[in-house]
């Protein structure tokens, strides 16, 4: 195997004796060939950093060979040197995909800085193409948060294997998005990856669902079906929420993991499948193993390795990303310009505590996208459900009510106790100012607005100066 870093072809050997030697003198590791075909052999066996070619040689010229490292190993750069007076074959070395084009008689300097320059070029390709493959982070998968950079890492680390994952997370976290990732970065990518939502089918129907069923087998079957087992075939088949599989279901699933066959309903020849099972439940399994809602052997089975998800209130510093995310996705969709999110919009979404998690998040940048009436979100824009809670009790939305609300949540979710010994006196004393600032300091008129009595409001004055 040839490890040199830089191939030289030419059939001219004085040629190829001063590019050695020049590139000897910069600590720069070469191999010679005197034509383009014996180049081409060396390639099968190893592969150089940089090729520097001649355009004209007897058999297979410079561009042919060019042509074929491009189509084989297009991060190799090639180096195409040409007689100075022909610009046509260098405008043609360019149009093949040439890194660069050196003109003979060449300057030995100006070789060195060029093949310097193609070898620091080669380096980024190829450590870009490394980070690409040791960090699966698909378009689409949003997460700065370290729960999500786990996350990620996991699927770099899995994406040469077939094996099971469980996927637990709330409703809404991503447990779909994280499967299919999974199944894209694994050897099974070109095979289907096949979604099933155990809680979205009618349980009597599950069984012929998954493993399809034959003619008849039941009233209404008027011909055969593939199951999804079956056209998750070579692929994956991602059951979602698994925790709420029927027992009998269970132990069918089972039998057909240990055995990689099954029956259809029905049917009575068996059907071979080599299927990869991605499964996630926002359920705790462990739970319902220890309640005997679920197999205990077929939770083992599923649980080789286990992804988290975190929720959204968990990584609150993702909110606003994936909001200007799906802000910019539902404007595409509508054809319209994104809509831009205000510091006291994007404050209360960041604190909110989405119960719904991404879904929620997604669905409510469409709806902002569609609703809100000025080009940038306001607090008042957000929709009833994510403020109802604070404002049923007033007939319109106000967003000092809101303010107030963020600012319980905050002080709460940092563990504060006792938080009205702070926010009593200070919402008083705001009242208290304000009345006194429009009332230009009049005692009596000022308790007269606020439905006090003169001798509270001196007391409550006094109290909040001392
Ligand atoms: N990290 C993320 N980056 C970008 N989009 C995301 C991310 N996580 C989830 N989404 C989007 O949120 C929506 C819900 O995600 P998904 O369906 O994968 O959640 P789920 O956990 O499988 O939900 P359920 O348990 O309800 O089936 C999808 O539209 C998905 O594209």
């Amino acid at each position: 195997m040839i490890t040199e870093q830089v191939w030289i072809v030419d059939d001219d050997s004085s040629i190829r004796w001063v590019l050695e030697k020049a590139f000897a003198n910069a600590n720069i590791s070469t191999a010679s060939f005197e034509s383009a075909e014996n180049l081409l052999i060396a390639l099968d066996h190893g592969q150089p950093e940089v090729i520097i070619s001649d355009i004209r040689m007897p058999n297979m010229d410079g561009m042919e060979l060019l042509q074929k490292v491009n189509k084989q190993h297009n991060t190799i750069p090639v180096i195409i040197m040409t007689a100075h007076s022909d610009l046509d074959s260098a405008v043609n070395a360019y149009q093949g995909g040439a890194f660069e084009y050196l003109p003979k008689p060449f300057d030995i300097d100006e070789a060195i800085t060029l093949t310097k320059r193609a070898l620091t070029h080669a380096r980024e390709q190829n450590a870009k193409k490394q980070q690409e493959k040791q960090s699966p982070v698909t378009a689409g998968l949003i997460g700065e948060a370290p729960a999500m950079q786990e996350v990620f890492r996991a699927i770099g680390r899995l994406s040469r294997s077939s094996i099971s994952v469980l996927i637990n997370g709330e409703s809404g976290t991503g447990k779909e998005l994280v499967a299919n990732a999974l199944h894209s970065h694994s050897p099974r990518q070109d095979a289907p990856f096949i979604p099933l939502n155990m809680a979205a089918i009618p349980k009597d129907l599950i069984e012929s669902e998954l493993f399809g069923h034959e003619k008849g087998a039941f009233t209404g079957a008027n011909s055969v079906r593939q199951g999804r087992f079956e056209q998750a075939h070579g692929g994956t088949l991602f059951l979602d929420e698994i925790g709420d599989m029927p027992l009998d279901i269970q132990t069918r699933l089972l039998r057909v993991l240990a055995d990689g066959q099954f029956y259809r309903v029905g049917g009575h020849s068996p059907v071979q499948v080599d299927v990869r099972i991605i499964a996630a439940t926002h359920q705790n399994l462990e739970e319902a193993v220890s309640k005997g809602d679920f197999r205990e052997d077929l939770f083992h089975r599923l649980n080789v390795i286990r992804i988290h998800l975190p929720s959204l209130r968990e990584r609150k510093e993702d909110i606003e990303q994936l909001c200007q995310h799906f802000l910019k996705q539902a404007a595409d969709e509508l054809s319209v310009e994104a809509k831009t999110i205000s510091k006291s919009a994007s404050n209360y979404l960041t604190n909110f505590s989405w119960p719904g998690n991404v879904r929620q998040l997604e669905n409510t940048c469409r709806f902002l996208t569609v609703m809100a009436s000025g080009q940038e979100i306001l607090l008042e824009d957000l929709p009833a459900e994510l403020t109802e809670d604070v404002t049923t009790h007033y007939s319109e939305i106000t967003t000092w009510q809101l303010a107030l609300a963020q600012w319980i949540d905050k002080e709460l979710t940092q563990g504060r106790s006792a938080i009205l010994d702070d926010a009593l006196p200070e919402f008083e004393k705001i009242v208290l100012e304000r009345a006194l600032k429009f009332t230009n300091g009049h005692k009596q008129e000022a308790a007269k607005k606020l439905g006090w009595g003169r001798n509270t409001l001196t007391r409550k004055l006094k109290e909040l100066n001392g």
